[in-house]
């Protein structure tokens, strides 16, 4: 007989949720990357507020990492959280080469709208009473938006502008792909065991994550509103 493979909560609920997900993972400035037709501007625009959001995401991701080191019951999802955390050093460096590079004064970025809400919500996540299978998913979901954003400016048939081909190689390449999969189990994993409150409760903090990294977009094609 065939084994069957048990589909994780995380499918399911890409599946409930494909619409939402896909607006998050094929949004009109990935596509516009993709089919080489984007304004450098909006570029520059998503590069310097990114740099702002991800000097906010180093505390979010070490609370999670903080929350593993006292709740996973498997001791290498300590191993995988930290390898992102530790990535995220090499990325406020590279965003500092190539705002050099697009002449993107970092200094004076204004924290668009947008931004500052998903700062805020990642804020909100970093409380110590949230639970570590509601954090992991967050981080996981944050961390696959961009991934499969940006694969889809690395496919065969793509015309990402060479220039672009670094920022899209840095989310949508393999290696983080393999790094996304990692979380995604320990989500699976997690949810297996979490209760029905805790279940809910990691539902919708994804949904939320699919929101805020679509307005991120918005604000990125769009410019400051
Ligand atoms: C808005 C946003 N979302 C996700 C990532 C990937 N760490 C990011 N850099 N910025």
């Amino acid at each position: 007989m065939v084994p069957v493979k048990k589909s994780g909560m995380i499918d399911r609920w890409v599946k409930k949720h494909l619409v939402l997900y896909t607006g998050a993972t094929s949004h009109p400035f990935i596509l516009s990357i993709r089919d080489g037709t984007i304004d450098f501007s909006s570029f520059k625009r998503w590069l310097g507020q990114d740099y702002i959001f991800v000097r906010e995401f180093v505390p979010f991701t070490a609370s999670v990492l903080l929350k593993a080191s006292k709740n996973a019951d498997d001791s290498s999802d300590m191993e995988v959280i930290l390898s992102g955390l530790a990535s995220l050093s090499d990325e406020i460096s590279w965003f500092k080469q190539e705002a050099a590079k697009w002449d993107v004064p970092l200094s004076d970025v204004i924290v668009h709208k947008s931004n500052q809400n998903y700062c805020r919500f990642l804020e909100s996540l970093m409380l110590p009473e949230l639970e570590y299978s509601v954090v992991v998913t967050a981080l996981w979901a944050i961390e696959t938006v961009y991934q499969e954003s940006f694969s889809h400016c690395l496919e065969d048939d793509s015309k990402t502008p060479p220039e672009l081909l670094e920022a899209c190689k840095r989310w949508g390449s393999e290696g983080f792909g393999e790094f996304c999969r990692s979380l995604q189990n320990i989500v699976n994993r997690c949810l297996e065991k979490a209760s029905e409150e805790e279940l809910i409760k990691a539902e919708v903090t994804f949904l939320r994550v699919l929101e805020l990294e679509i307005e991120f977009w918005n604000m990125s094609q769009e410019g400051a509103k």
